[in-house]
């Protein structure tokens, strides 16, 4: 009796009620993670890679704040376009405890208050040569001198009203170092999420748009970055910021890593999030754009894999569009 005709898989799929009933995965808005860029001066900028993207001035970011809360998007991500003239090789405006970053956390923590504000601890947008930490005479960058300079980046973010500081920066060490000075200096219940699997990919072309570190980049990031041929290499970088004290981690890009997604959660039960990246958000803008694709069917189908592997939830410049058409 267990098989054919008696046992017919498509029985359960046969009416929408049914289906909904047999879900096994749920996307809400609370999944969702909003990336935004901020800028100088009040205007609205276009990204022009990122179709569909805007820089913001400070007014516009706590207009995207206000929009975040009435859609039910629990977080959002704050990325700085650093004018080039405040962009030097030690990255010292980053340590500014009026930045662009630290008046935007307390632009959005005024308007309202109850959403979560993350912070990117790196270098990269404050960088006269777009590395992300302390480079020597031959590019190289350096780790420890690199991990001192991003536990007082953190903890001027914490100052500023962070409360979930993510290190995307992929120095060794810096998750232990971070959590160490948060806890000296009062900070115990901010967070720390650890983009803990972070490759060097091909993925981030838009963002290094968006935060004008493109044409300052020298060479890459293959150094620091993890190498897309490696898994095993990405369960130990997590087992380290786990151990260091994060409180969740982080795979990024996401799509092409859904497979570490799966063995990170099913090895480690923490909270998992991944990054639907630039590149990934260009990609289905362009096919949906080229008729490939129907765009709110890719939004919502990529973001339900990201859940169904095992994620908590995901960073995506999407995040406006999937809760609205969650909200239907
Ligand atoms: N610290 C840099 C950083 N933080 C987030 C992204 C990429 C995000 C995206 O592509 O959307 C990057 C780019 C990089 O490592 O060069
Ligand atoms: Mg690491």
């Amino acid at each position: 009796m267990s098989q054919y005709p008696a046992l017919r898989l498509r029985r359960t799929r046969a009416s929408e009620w049914s289906r909904r009933m047999h879900a096994e995965t749920v996307l809400t808005p609370a999944n969702l993670i909003w990336p935004l860029f901020v800028t100088e001066g009040e205007g609205e900028e276009p990204i022009a890679s990122l179709p569909g993207v805007s820089r913001w001035g400070l007014n516009g970011i706590a207009d995207r704040a206000r929009e975040a809360r009435d859609l039910g998007i629990p977080c959002l991500a704050l990325f700085p376009n650093t004018p080039r003239e405040l962009r030097t090789d030690d990255g010292r405006e980053a340590l500014n405890p009026d930045n662009l970053m630290c008046r935007a956390i307390k632009t959005i923590k005024d308007a309202v208050p109850d959403i979560g504000v993350l912070t990117d601890v790196a270098l990269d947008p404050y960088t006269a040569h777009g590395h992300d930490g302390i480079v020597d005479a031959n590019g190289y960058v350096l780790n420890d001198e690199t991990s001192a300079v991003l536990v007082d980046q953190a903890l001027v973010q914490a100052e500023a009203g962070a409360d979930i500081v993510a290190p995307s920066d992929m120095m060794d060490g810096r998750v232990g170092a971070i959590r160490a000075a948060l806890e000296a200096n009062g900070h115990v219940n901010v967070q720390i999420m650890a983009y803990a699997a972070k490759y060097a990919s091909a993925f981030y072309g838009p963002f290094r748009d968006a935060v004008g570190s493109r044409g300052l980049l020298k060479g890459d990031k293959k150094t620091y970055q993890m190498d897309p041929a490696n898994a095993e290499e990405a369960l130990r970088e997590v087992a380290l910021d786990i151990a260091e004290g994060a409180d969740s981690v982080m795979v990024k890009p996401g799509l092409p890593y859904l497979d570490i997604i799966l063995r990170v959660k099913s090895e480690f039960q923490v909270p998992v999030f991944a990054y639907q990246v630039s590149g990934e958000y260009a990609m289905i803008e362009a096919a949906a754009t080229a008729g490939a694709g129907e765009r709110e069917a890719l939004v919502l189908e990529t973001l339900m894999a990201f859940r169904r592997a095992g994620c908590s939830g995901v960073l995506t410049y999407h995040a406006p569009l999937a809760a609205k058409l969650l909200a239907r």
